[in-house]
């Protein structure tokens, strides 16, 4: 009689138990984002900083943590030379999915003022034209963005808002890039060199003398130069010391292999990103998506170098 009164309770607790660890699955851990996880991919690095990908994070929860917070997103984008022709597209797709719903300010740089298409953005977003000279090295080009972003952080933007994302205008965006992208210093990991690249093939700067040298045994990930971003702070710490390894390079007559990538793959290297996103973040549209890419954010457009840059 007791054992049968005991092997009741016992089975009570069972079920109790079990329809507890039910209710848990199904409306608390969707509410904490303990469903968000991925096993086919590196979702934190060694030093615990987060790698985003779709199925990490939840959306809505994200975006009403930094609804209340106020933010405001900084982008910048650099349309000099040929290179205007893609910034309709990138202006067009950035309404649809980047930071949809919150403010935005996007900055573009160029020599050609009165070639920035007419883009209707949502209230609470605007744009500024920043006039640049134009040169006839795309490597110059590209490498200057680092000075340019430092004098912007300086001169205008300190004070407002909170965070800041540099990005390539040859690339449209294709899916949300939104809050779960937000930190201190976050880099994009380069898609090119993912899945099948050793560290050490990947192309850092290999020579000594370069300031943007990361030895064979040395690297993370192999981040890419057409997007990263983080806090003002951050950003403009990482953008003064790139900028200055590379005038200091320049001097001395050296010019890192991939321009200011190579420089900021170092930095990123000596001070570690406190957030990283996946190749996700930049894709690039000749690329064949691999299974662990279920969404593409933002991709590169195929273009022909030949007859967009300056010197090919
Ligand atoms: C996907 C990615 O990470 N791309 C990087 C890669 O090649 P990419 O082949 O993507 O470089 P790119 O030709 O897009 O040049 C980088 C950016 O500089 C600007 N630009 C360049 C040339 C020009 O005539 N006019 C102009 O406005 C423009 O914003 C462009 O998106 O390597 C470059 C450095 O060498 C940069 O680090 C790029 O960000
Ligand atoms: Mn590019």
């Amino acid at each position: 009689m007791f054992s049968g009164v005991l092997s009741l309770l016992v089975s009570m607790k069972m079920i109790l138990r079990v329809s507890a660890l039910f209710v848990f699955c199904l409306f608390v851990m969707p509410l904490c984002g303990f469903n968000c996880s991925r096993t086919d991919v590196v979702t934190l690095t060694p030093w615990l900083a987060p790698v985003v990908w779709e199925g990490t994070f939840n959306p809505d929860l994200l975006d009403s943590i930094y609804q209340q917070q106020d933010i405001s997103v900084a982008a910048t984008v650099f349309a000099v030379g040929k290179y205007i022709m893609f910034l309709k597209n990138f202006l067009e797709t950035a309404e649809e999915y980047f930071f949809v719903g919150f403010k935005v300010h996007i900055y573009v740089f160029t020599d050609r003022p009165d070639e920035v298409p007419q883009v209707k953005m949502a209230p609470g977003r605007q744009l500024t034209v920043l006039p640049v000279p134009s040169s006839n090295r795309w490597q110059e080009i590209s490498a200057r963005r680092m000075e340019l972003i430092q004098k912007l952080i300086e001169e205008r933007l300190q004070g407002h808002g909170k965070y800041i994302f540099c990005l390539d205008v040859d690339s449209k965006f294709h899916g949300r890039w939104g809050t779960e992208s937000l930190g201190g210093l976050v880099a994009v990991i380069h898609p090119a060199f993912f899945f099948f690249f050793k560290r050490s093939n990947f192309p850092y700067e290999r020579r000594p003398q370069s300031r943007a040298y990361v030895a064979e045994e040395e690297g993370d990930f192999y981040y890419c130069g057409g997007a990263f971003g983080g806090s003002l702070e951050e950003v403009l710490l990482l953008a003064k010391t790139c900028r200055s390894n590379f005038e200091a390079d320049a001097k001395e007559g050296i010019e890192a292999a991939w321009q200011e990538e190579s420089h900021l793959n170092r930095y990123m290297w000596i001070n570690k990103p406190s957030k990283v996103l996946s190749p996700e973040y930049l894709w690039q549209d000749f690329k064949s998506r691999n299974s662990e890419i279920h969404i593409i954010r933002f991709s590169g457009v195929v273009k022909n170098y030949a007859e967009i840059r300056p010197n090919a």
